[in-house]
């Protein structure tokens, strides 16, 4: 009996159990979405009508690290066709918004700059500003970041239009004739690996637009700043893994001070030469870049004084020097990669070059708008290669929704990436976006064959928006300088049994060419 109640008793029991559970599991899953989600709205103020963006389950303590592999820009375009052009992510226990496609990214940098015109406070953007006295490109969104930017873009502008384009035009071109004198020596035909001289020969250029100076390709000063920029690059694109997870920074603490350290000595370094370039000035000088800055500093009122610091201006160089060498100098090893990967094209090329500017003068600024074919060449080059895959991370400085027919809910101080490879390579922008081929870039109108200057735009290389980047005329104008230059005096060919590849090997700041050689021979 007892037995029988007892059974009774227990069927009962697991009958209510039973009936019971969907009631609790109901509870418990209710309690749960409260907990995640509500409290979670409560903390990160997002209104209930608004969404968040979508993303991929992340793991605890890597969150989605294990999905980004080692070409973060591809890994996000796979996980974009899951989750859509807008996506949240964690990498460790930080969310970090993704954008792609042009609408998202024009939405965001262009639309609504302002909201997303933050930088993050990254160890390395973070130990830069603070051994710099500031930073363009690192400092987070501010009265001081504002004033250091226009007077920058001033600055800028001043040394690439007007009458002091044609010096800046005259220091390009005499950088790239020197650079085919100092590989050719003597000889008809030599073979070389450009990729690291072409770093010295930008850095030439910078030295000459910031101090009205330059170095020999030799010289060992040039060399410790191309050294010294390559060791930043390599560190500041590897994004510091303590900045997603700040519990390892005890761990990696060696790791930090070696690059505070190489921060120390390259800006020591710059430091030097500003020093003994701005002994020279005299009042109201104006012929480079750090005398004019110093002339407007001279110009202003105490308290805008007050937010520029001399350190500032000693940023401006870093800044220069690190936005504008690996870039430039990395772009140009892709465009004389395609050159040789596609002799055909060169040839062509070779061929608009002779007919629009001939054989008894170098090309020059003014026939860009001439040389649609040559043109055309260096944007499909750029648009290929996505030589800057990603900008620099990006920041919102306040709660955002992210219009566009997107209205997701971003938070302030959120991470976000800006996948310009994405846009670059998106089927739906470029027919068969991996195919080489410049001539996507040519229209036809009543006047014959054009550069499609709006389609170039589109692919935005430079950014876009308050943080677009402030070197893209200089770095046009080099571009256009070093290429057709080079094509003109000279015939680029691949070295026999040399395979070459177009893929490329990079981090989310920069994707580098695979080192190759090439054959060059004068023409005649
Ligand atoms: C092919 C050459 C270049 C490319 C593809 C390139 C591309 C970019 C991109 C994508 C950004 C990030 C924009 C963003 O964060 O949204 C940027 C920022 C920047 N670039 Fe360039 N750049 C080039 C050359 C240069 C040159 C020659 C200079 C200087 C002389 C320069 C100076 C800067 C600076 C200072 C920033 C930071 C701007 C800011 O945060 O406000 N860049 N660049």
């Amino acid at each position: 009996m007892i037995l029988q109640s007892n059974s009774h008793f227990t069927e009962q029991a697991v009958r209510l159990a039973l009936l019971g559970l969907p009631y609790i599991l109901s509870v418990t899953v209710v309690f749960l979405f409260w907990r995640l989600f509500v409290l979670r709205d409560a903390k990160s103020g997002r209104p209930k009508h608004l969404r968040e963006p979508p993303g991929p389950f992340a793991l605890p303590i890597i969150g989605n690290i294990h999905q980004l592999g080692s070409e973060p820009h591809t890994a996000f375009v796979d996980l974009a066709k899951r989750f859509g052009d807008v996506m949240k992510i964690r990498i460790g226990s930080r969310p970090v918004i993704v954008l792609h496609g042009k609408q998202a990214i024009h939405q965001a940098l262009v639309r609504q700059s302002v909201d997303f015109a933050g930088r993050p406070d990254f160890f390395g953007f973070r130990t830069t500003i603070s051994l710099g006295g500031g930073s363009l490109a690192f400092s987070n969104y501010d009265e001081a970041w504002k004033l250091h930017r226009k007077l920058a873009d001033n600055a800028l502008r001043h040394f690439t239009s007007g009458r002091q384009s044609v010096a800046f035009e005259r220091r390009v071109t005499y950088e790239a004739t020197e650079l085919i004198k100092f590989i050719m020596g003597t000889n008809e035909s030599t073979v070389v690996d450009l990729s690291q001289i072409l770093k010295f020969s930008v850095s030439n250029v910078i030295f000459n637009l910031l101090f009205e100076s330059r170095h020999g390709l030799e010289d060992a000063k040039l060399k410790k700043v191309v050294d010294g920029n390559d060791l930043f690059i390599e560190e500041i694109s590897g994004s510091d893994i303590a900045d997603f997870m700040p519990w390892l920074s005890p761990f990696i603490r060696h790791k930090m001070k070696a690059f505070e350290n190489q921060v120390k000595l390259f800006l020591s370094f710059l430091e030097d030469s500003v020093k003994d370039h701005i002994e020279n000035y005299g009042e109201g000088r104006e012929s480079d870049i750090l005398y004019y800055l110093m002339t407007l500093l001279d110009s202003m009122d105490s308290q805008q004084r007050e937010k520029v610091t001399d350190k500032r201006i000693l940023a401006t160089v870093n800044d220069f020097f690190g936005a504008g060498l690996e870039t430039v100098a990395t772009t140009l090893s892709w465009v004389f990669l395609y050159a040789i990967y596609y002799p055909e094209l060169q040839k062509e090329i070779q061929d608009e070059l002779d007919e629009v500017v001939g054989r008894d003068r170098l090309p020059t600024l003014a026939d860009r708008g001439k040389l649609p074919l040559t043109e055309a060449f260096l944007a499909e080059a750029a648009r290929h290669s996505s030589v800057v895959p990603t900008t620099i991370p990006h920041m919102t400085t306040r709660d955002t929704v992210l219009e566009g027919g997107f209205n997701y809910f971003i938070p302030k101080d959120t991470v976000v990436f800006v996948n310009l490879y994405s846009l670059q390579h998106d089927p739906k922008q470029w027919d068969n976006p991996e195919k080489f081929n410049p001539r996507r870039f040519l229209i036809e109108d009543g006047n014959g064959i054009k550069l499609d200057v709006d389609k170039v735009d589109s692919m935005m290389r430079f950014g876009g928006g308050r943080r677009r980047c402030i070197g893209s005329e200089v770095a046009q104008m080099e571009l256009f300088l070093f290429f057709t230059i080079l094509l003109h005096q000279c015939d680029l060919r691949n070295v026999a049994g040399q395979d070459l590849t177009l893929d490329g090997k990079g981090s989310l700041l920069v994707i580098r060419a695979y080192p190759y050689k090439l054959e060059i021979t004068r023409r005649s």
